[in-house]
């Protein structure tokens, strides 16, 4: 039997009191990845607000990493946010402190103590994606491409078995945005995690092909095919 990551049975979506989303049903295995597709303003950020505990659950049921979100205690949404990674399309980098900084302060509020373990833990992450030896650069001295492999470091520095990634590739130029799918993909393949992705960017799943969710009119639509999009 294959793992769920994310379970979803009949939730509706809000923004305040506008519904947004309606009758949510979907599951995601151990290691898949998925594109959540669809215009501007259909629900894709709002949908992975909800899975990250940003929005409030209100009716259905959602499984996200083995939290139950409708019976869950708000209290504990901090729990949750370690079991799984975060990118952003605006990289969201502490502009103040180095690489190697932001990525300490993230452990430490997720519960590390001990410095020699951290200084490994950074060590690893920016290894994994291939910015080892910029640690110790600031935000501002990196690329855009680089700036957000560091989110993704910081995504994967609770070694989550989820990644919700927000329109990762909309700041970047086409070749680093293929460079940072590719580094997404390796991630998903090769340390099983899923990613969800929600992305306008037809080019890139048309180079990078997987499953696609489609949000539309208020409904979230499975098994979307890319010529129906
Ligand atoms: N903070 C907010 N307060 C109230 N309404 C919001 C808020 N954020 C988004 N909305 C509304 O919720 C709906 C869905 O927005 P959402 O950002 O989830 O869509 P999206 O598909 O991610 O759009 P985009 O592709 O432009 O990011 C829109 O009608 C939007 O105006």
């Amino acid at each position: 039997m294959q793992d769920a990551i994310i379970e979803l049975k009949h939730i509706n979506v809000y923004q305040g009191t506008n519904l947004v989303l309606q009758d949510v049903n979907l599951k995601v295995q151990k290691g898949e990845f998925v594109y959540l597709v669809g215009k501007t303003g259909t629900g894709k950020s709002s949908l992975l607000k909800t899975l990250y505990g940003d929005l409030p659950l209100k009716e259905g049921d959602c499984t996200v990493v083995g939290f139950n979100l409708r019976e869950m205690d708000w209290k504990k949404v901090p729990f949750l946010r370690r079991n799984l990674g975060v990118v952003f399309q605006d990289f969201q980098l502490l502009t103040d402190r180095n690489v190697n900084d932001n990525l300490k302060f993230v452990l430490r509020a997720t519960g590390w103590k001990d410095e020699k373990l951290m200084d490994e833990k950074v060590l690893d992450v920016l290894d994994k994606v291939g910015l080892k030896s910029k640690g110790f650069k600031m935000p501002f001295e990196l690329s855009g491409g680089e700036q957000q492999r560091v989110d993704i470091a910081r995504a994967l520095l609770n070694s989550p078995k989820l990644i919700l990634a927000d329109e990762p590739t909309g700041n970047l130029d086409p070749e680093t945005s293929d460079e940072i799918m590719q580094l997404l993909f390796h991630i998903s393949r090769d340390y099983g995690t899923a990613i969800v992705m929600a992305t306008h960017d037809y080019i890139v799943i048309n180079k990078f092909p997987a499953r696609m969710v489609r949000t539309e009119r208020g409904r979230v639509i499975d098994n979307a095919s890319i010529d129906m999009v």
